[in-house]
């Protein structure tokens, strides 16, 4: 019974694999297969010998007077994939209604703080990651603060998401980023071509995403960028992956924050997995690869739940069955 319920499901699994990846160039279904274990390669096994904090401490900065959800959805979801601990560092008016929506969150109410670099700086030693703009905003006290927060992350060597207003102080200031093969960015569309305007000189061809996400990485000094979209492209500079796993057809906010705090904690783990696990691979695109495939999946069965009224907390609840029925089976 119970093996014939593994084998259906490896059966779905290479159906999905299908219509999911394709590599830059035609690759067989047993890369794409390839390509999906070395995802699954890099999450850690549950045991009963580890100690809270071993599987991810996240940090998620933003939150302000405008923006609760966006942070609150990141930080949630990074936990809901498998994070012990999951902070959020946001301005003080905004934390008292984040800590409302979930006890399971930890809160400082530090980022439009004097010192809010240094506040933030106290925890890096502890966190494993940390995803920068998910409702940041754009005032500017609080992005010159993360202008710092950015460059003690750096220095040290701190794995770092971009999205949201994150990416337009990165479209502000590109050097802030450039070169730190330990980021990530996750624009949408119209982040995409904020920053492409920003920083490429010459012309891309809209149409053809791959190269245009290839250029922008190579521009930024080799940083990752995943472009989500209808089909979410991502690339190192060098390598192109592309997800075109089955989503949803709602498009309502929140989307692209579950996946920025499910980024983080898949980055931290596909660094912590080591070369042995990921076979050469980039570890930053494999886990990139992961998290759209994981929110698209919880869209799709979120929407097969709940249809038109499906909203970014019903896409939350997915993630458990969601990640088990890619990764674990
Ligand atoms: N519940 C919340 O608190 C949420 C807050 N959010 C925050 O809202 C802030 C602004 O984020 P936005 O994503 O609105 O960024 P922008 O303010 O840059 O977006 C500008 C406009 O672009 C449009 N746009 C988005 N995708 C497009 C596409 N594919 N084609 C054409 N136009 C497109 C949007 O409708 C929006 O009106 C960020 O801090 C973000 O994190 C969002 O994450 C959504 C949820
Ligand atoms: N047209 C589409 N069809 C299917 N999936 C999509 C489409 N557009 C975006 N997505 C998926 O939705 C998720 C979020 O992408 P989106 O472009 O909505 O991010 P966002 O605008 O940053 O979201 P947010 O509202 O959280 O800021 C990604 O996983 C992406 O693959
Ligand atoms: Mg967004």
């Amino acid at each position: 019974m119970a093996v014939g319920r593994v084998w259906v499901a490896a059966r779905v699994c290479r159906r999905v694999l299908r219509r999911a990846f394709s590599l830059h160039k035609p690759h067989s279904i047993t890369d794409m297969e390839n390509t999906l274990q070395l995802v699954r390669n890099i999450i850690p096994p549950l045991t009963t010998k580890k100690h809270k904090g071993q599987d991810g401490r996240i940090g998620i900065v933003g939150g302000c007077q405008e923006y609760t959800g966006a942070p609150y959805f990141a930080a949630i979801s990074a936990l809901k994939v498998g994070a012990d601990l999951s902070h959020v560092f946001c301005t003080r008016e905004a934390a008292p209604v984040i800590k409302s929506y979930s006890p399971e969150l930890i809160v400082h109410p530090v980022l439009d703080s004097p010192s809010a670099v240094r506040d933030v700086e106290t925890w890096l030693p502890r966190l494993h990651a940390l995803v920068v703009g998910p409702g940041l905003g754009r005032d500017n006290v609080l992005l010159e603060n993360v202008k710092g927060i950015l460059e003690a992350s750096k220095a040290r060597d701190v794995p770092i998401i971009i999205d949201a207003d994150g990416l337009w102080l990165i479209a502000q200031h590109p050097a802030l980023i450039h070169g730190y093969r330990k980021a990530v960015l996750t624009p949408n569309h119209g982040e995409f071509t904020r920053l492409s305007d920003a920083v490429l000189r010459d012309l891309v061809d809209g149409s053809d995403h791959r190269e245009a996400v290839r250029r922008l990485s190579q521009a930024l000094g080799n940083v990752t960028v995943v472009r989500k979209g209808e089909r979410d492209v991502m690339s190192d500079g060098e390598h192109v992956l592309e997800c075109a796993h089955e989503g949803s057809s709602r498009r309502c906010g929140g989307q692209g924050d579950l996946l920025s705090g499910a980024l983080g904690v898949l980055v931290h783990w596909a660094l912590h997995a080591g070369p042995e696990k990921t076979n050469g691979s980039s570890p930053l695109l494999l886990a990139a690869l992961g998290a759209c495939s994981l929110t698209r999946q919880c869209g799709h069965q979120a929407f097969q739940k709940h249809g038109r009224s499906t909203t970014t907390t019903d896409m939350i609840a997915e993630v458990g069955p969601a990640f088990r029925r890619l990764f674990e089976t």
